[in-house]
């Protein structure tokens, strides 16, 4: 394939920098700790990096509230710490790929301290300021973080907005200064060697807020074409949007290589499947294993050449799936890898986010007073004053909360999970004893294990890369099946998505050969095949 991007064989790893090694004992990962991990990283066998922000930042949204973007924060090193590990990496083949948050800016950033001086500044129109209507906010606009997107400056006597939290204040992209400094910016981490940016809810840079238009704004592709031209469509990098909303078709639009905009998105559609309909992320029902594979059957079939799948179940801002969708007690193990091999046999660009290679589980709180994140604070105090009982939304908390997936890395069984010698800024979960690297290193069956043999599987297997995907119909709802076939060869990759034993007759595929699975087994007899709770395995038919 001459057109092959490294990006389409690679597979990222995501880290959150304040939850992976701390080097200094202030009890916050940094820099220097993720550099003493990199072995660890290049022995998983990934491609690059995604790391979560490492900007100056006031941490109201940890980090996503940037203060400086050609800094660092000093909680986590310095600038040559960044050169360092972006040199250590690339000794190692690893790429570092910067998060771009640049819908909104810290209150602290000085492009807004200069803004809040005055109607007359210079740098006023980076923001968006609207006059109140009626007394009152221009309109009824709410923050991903709870309340009004609106936030009075009593100085000016104008409203400005803010989308997350009210000390991220939302920039001006229709202003053409603002989009150049965002070039500039960019261009100085291009120059540094980075390989390529996830762009933070990037979909949103092209709102109208005047007609409550927040994501896919008219000008949103206009704009990221302009990017392209002006930062890096020269470079070799990958570039990936986190696009909430997109359908495959406005994934075409980000990802379809001859607009030259984006490499590809991250879709959250199969991400809302356990979300009421017409409610917030907070609002459960339980997952429907059909409406999974209809979601993910139709995004590994509908982008065809014009897009690029990511393929995800995990970030910073999601709960754990092995204790969302699967089962993190009885069948920890099992349940883990089987999402593993579901998703890395899939058809795109895999993302592992820390901690997921080692079956880490959520980490449940009693009480509010024990959760760090602003969004699950702002929407426990919203709920509180609309009447919701304390005992559900700490339950909502518990499925959906971001601080679950936030607690540090699990290294071994030392004090704090050897992430720290000081006091941890999130607790470390209580079953690092047992759950940790050290442990899945010495076990050739863990976690671990599993996803470092799928993703040699992916370097080694072009089928992986490109193999055409179909879904299997006509089994159970909890199996999912699917096959890959590439230049005469099919693999099927099945899944038993709940934990009870299931019986499969499929005397048409006949025996099959194993490649890699969650039990023991040396073949696959189709006849009659009982699949064990939360088994997944792959197998070659021709
Ligand atoms: O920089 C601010 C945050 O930006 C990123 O995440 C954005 C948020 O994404 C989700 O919320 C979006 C909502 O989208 C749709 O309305 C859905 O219907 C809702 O269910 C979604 O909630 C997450 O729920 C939020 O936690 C995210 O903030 C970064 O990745 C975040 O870390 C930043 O805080």
């Amino acid at each position: 394939m001459n057109n092959t991007k490294w990006w389409q064989t690679a597979v990222i790893y995501q880290i959150y920098p304040r939850s992976y090694q701390d080097s200094d004992g202030d009890g916050i990962g940094d820099l220097r700790g993720i550099i003493s991990r990199l072995d660890y990283l290049e022995q998983l066998g990934i491609t690059a990096i995604w790391l979560s922000p490492v900007y100056k930042s006031p941490n109201d949204d940890n980090g996503y509230d940037i203060s400086d973007y050609q800094d660092i924060m000093s909680e986590f090193g310095t600038m040559d710490d960044m050169d360092e590990l972006i040199e250590q990496a690339r000794l190692r083949n690893i790429r570092i790929i910067m998060d771009l948050v640049v819908n909104h800016t810290s209150d602290e950033h000085p492009w807004f301290i200069e803004a809040h001086k005055g109607k007359d500044n210079p740098y006023r129109d980076y923001y968006i300021w609207r006059d109140p209507v009626n007394g009152g906010v221009p309109n009824s606009l709410r923050s991903t973080f709870s309340g009004s997107a609106w936030e009075l400056d009593e100085v000016s006597g104008q409203y400005f907005l803010h989308l997350f939290s009210r000390r991220q204040p939302d920039l001006n992209w229709e202003n053409p200064k603002v989009r150049q400094e965002v070039w500039d910016m960019m261009n100085f981490w291009l120059d540094k060697g980075v390989g390529g940016f996830r762009m933070d809810v990037i979909d949103l840079v092209g709102k109208i807020p005047d007609q409550e238009i927040t994501g896919n704004g008219p000008k949103l592709h206009e704009y990221l074409q302009e990017m392209n031209r002006e930062t890096f469509g020269a470079h070799d990098v990958l570039t990936v949007g986190e696009t909430w909303g997109a359908t495959p078709e406005v994934a075409k639009l980000y990802s379809n290589p001859d607009r030259k905009e984006l490499s590809m998105v991250f879709q959250f559609e199969h991400i809302g499947l356990d979300q009421q309909d017409g409610g917030e992320k907070w609002d459960l029902k339980p997952l429907d294993v059909s409406e999974l594979k209809q979601v993910l059957a139709k995004w590994q079939t509908e982008l065809g050449n014009e897009g690029w799948n990511s393929l995800f179940w995990n970030n910073h801002d999601l709960p754990r799936i092995v204790s969302r969708w699967g089962n993190d007690k009885q069948y920890r193990v099992q349940s883990a890898k089987m999402f593993a091999i579901l998703l890395h046999l899939m058809k795109g660009t895999p993302y592992i986010y820390q901690g997921e290679e080692l079956g880490m589980t959520n980490y449940p709180i009693q009480d509010i007073s024990e959760a760090q994140d602003i969004e699950a604070i702002n929407m426990y105090h919203e709920r509180i004053g609309q009447g919701y009982a304390k005992e559900a939304i700490i339950q909502s908390i518990n499925a959906k909360g971001r601080d679950n997936a936030r607690t540090p890395m699990q290294w071994d069984t030392t004090r704090n999970a050897g992430f720290t010698t000081g006091e941890p800024w999130l607790p470390v979960h209580p079953n690092y004893k047992e759950i940790n690297m050290e442990a899945n290193l010495k076990d050739p069956d863990s976690v671990f294990h599993c996803y470092r043999k799928l993703i040699e599987l992916r370097k080694n297997n072009p089928i992986v890369v490109w193999g055409e995907f179909e879904l299997v119909t006509g089994v159970p709802d909890q199996v999912f099946m699917y096959y890959r076939r590439y230049e005469g060869h099919t693999w099927l990759v099945t899944a038993n998505f709940s934990g009870e034993p299931i019986t499969l007759e499929l005397p048409e595929l006949g025996q099959a050969g194993f490649i890699i699975g969650n039990y023991s087994r040396d073949h696959v007899d189709f006849k009659q095949l009982q699949l064990q709770p939360y088994e997944a395995f792959v197998v070659i038919l021709a």
